[in-house]
């Protein structure tokens, strides 16, 4: 299976509300691909229906060929829109409970990215500034040795300063036949890492090209370019 992710005529209805209309799309293994859309365009919409967390109405998502359950589940790590961890527990409490969770989390990894960000693992989340939670729950998804990332927002709460260094770490401790999707607003702090992008609105799909075509063949960046598609 040569796609990590595939949609066929994929649907998603809620109530008063056509989230994802008809979407067909396959993305490859071992890219980094930007899922980039305005506000309400079907991006979270998409990322829950790959995790089985919401099903479909009609047609199909498929993980590496198959349909969301306990199996795509396994090579899975996603990082939500909001947290979900306790905020009483240290880091280095998370650390322990997603070891015990997750069969593929690499804690040598884990503590290694923690200290390249400058976290200490003793400090309890409910202490810690958003941006340094929103880094702590990237190490913590990044530490599994997944096969599909799937990252909902990731660095909106970390400061501009410090988004290169920590897309940096990130990407340079992923493996190179797994693949990340990441939702995101901050299109001119991670295009430098993506390989691809596809662009959503309104739940169709609008664009999808490798990064180095946008470059190439419209002279643009892809954050012009998504400034110009979804000019308001
Ligand atoms: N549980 C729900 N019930 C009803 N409507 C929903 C629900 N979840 C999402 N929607 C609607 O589906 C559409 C797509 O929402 P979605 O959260 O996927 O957008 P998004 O692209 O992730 O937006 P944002 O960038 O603002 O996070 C929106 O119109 C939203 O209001």
């Amino acid at each position: 299976m040569e796609n990590i992710l595939e949609c066929q005529n994929l649907v998603k209805f809620f109530p008063g509300c056509l989230a994802l209309n008809s979407v067909n799309l396959t993305v490859p293994k071992g890219r980094i691909v930007g899922l980039l859309g305005p506000n309400g365009s079907g991006k979270s919409t998409m990322i829950k229906l790959a995790n089985g967390l919401i099903t479909p109405t009609s047609g199909k998502i498929l993980i590496d060929g198959m349909e969301p359950g306990i199996e795509t589940k396994k090579m899975i790590s996603y990082l939500p829109e909001r947290t979900y961890l306790n905020d009483w527990m240290n880091v280095n409490n998370m650390i322990e409970f997603f070891a015990d969770f997750y069969q593929d989390f690499n804690k040598q990894k884990a503590y290694d990215m923690l200290r390249r960000l400058g976290v200490d693992p003793s400090h309890r989340l409910k202490t810690m500034s958003k941006g340094t939670k929103e880094k702590v729950q990237l190490i913590l998804v990044m530490s599994r040795e997944a096969k599909l990332y799937l990252l909902d927002e990731p660095i909106g709460g970390v400061d501009p300063a410090a988004r290169d260094y920590i897309l940096d770490t990130i990407i340079s401790n992923y493996s190179e036949d797994a693949t990340i999707i990441i939702s995101t607003h901050l299109i001119a702090d991670v295009e430098k890492v993506l390989d691809e992008v596809i662009f959503i609105n309104q739940g169709n799909i609008v664009l999808t090209s490798t990064v180095d075509d946008i470059r190439e063949k419209e002279n643009k960046s892809v954050d012009a370019l998504f400034r110009e598609v979804f000019k308001c």
